[in-house]
């Protein structure tokens, strides 16, 4: 790969938690390097690593070695505070459940990001990328589980992040909804050129990235790259 190409790199990842007596090993020595716009699928079985690999990368947790590279930059290594602007100038999250706040509808829930970014896109905007445009009024509990998800997702690039990291994002929907979820996650990633990494456990998702990643036991064991990306439609679980 081009290293100009590169958004973020992992170099030599590990991160151990100590349980009581035991010490866990959550990540044994990750290297991984994106590109921009990427659309990255990451499988691995429960416990493998890929939460404590994403929220690393996404500056909410450190490594306890190894070295995490942004635009230059050890972000392993940054304090509390310019880790916390990494965060808010960069990332934009989606987790399984989605967190909106339920007092404001999906327009206010979106535009409370875009008041403190830098560079917003218009909430409306956002709302459109998602295909929810018809909903922004709506208040969370008028909303279905796959719409708020997309509410999520519209704030998590409303922002024009350059990561966007998605941890479990259709774990709580059926498939339909689901798809509908990966639509608003592809249209989001090719219309802010976001590079785009997306865990599951539904291994039919890796049919719709660029590149696919297996972690086990704290290290990336498997890499697929995709000739062609499949549209979320396409794909049936
Ligand atoms: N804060 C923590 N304290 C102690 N152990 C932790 C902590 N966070 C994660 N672990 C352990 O680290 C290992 C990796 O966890 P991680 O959540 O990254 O796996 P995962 O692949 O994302 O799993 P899942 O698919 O269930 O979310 C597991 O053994 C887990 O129990």
């Amino acid at each position: 790969m081009n290293q100009r190409d590169a958004v973020i790199e992992a170099r030599g990842l590990t991160k151990t938690y100590q349980n009581g007596p035991t010490l866990i090993h959550a990540l044994r020595g990750v290297d991984f390097t994106a590109r921009r716009g990427e659309l990255l699928v990451i499988l691995g079985q429960s416990g493998s690593g890929k939460s404590t690999f994403l929220n690393i990368l996404g500056g909410i947790d450190r490594p306890s070695s190894g070295e995490v590279i942004f635009q230059g930059q050890n972000i392993a290594v940054l304090g509390d505070h310019a880790l916390t602007r990494y965060r808010r100038d960069h990332v934009g999250f989606v987790f399984q459940f989605y967190n909106l706040v339920p007092s404001l509808t999906a327009l206010e829930n979106v535009a409370l990001v875009t008041e403190i970014a830098a560079n917003p896109i218009r909430p409306e905007e956002a709302l459109e990328i998602v295909g929810l445009s018809a909903r922004s009024g709506h208040f969370p509990a008028q909303l279905s589980g796959g719409e708020q998800q997309r509410v999520a997702i519209a704030r998590a690039i409303a922002k024009r992040p350059e990561l966007l990291f998605c941890d479990e994002p259709t774990g709580a929907l059926d498939s339909a909804t689901g798809i509908l979820v990966l639509e608003a996650l592809e249209q989001a990633n090719r219309s802010t050129g976001a590079t785009t990494l997306i865990i599951t456990h539904n291994a039919a998702i890796q049919q719709i990235a660029d590149r696919t990643l297996r972690f086990a036991d704290g290290r990336i064991v498997d890499e697929v790259t995709n000739t062609e990306r499949k549209r979320p439609d396409q794909v049936s679980w």
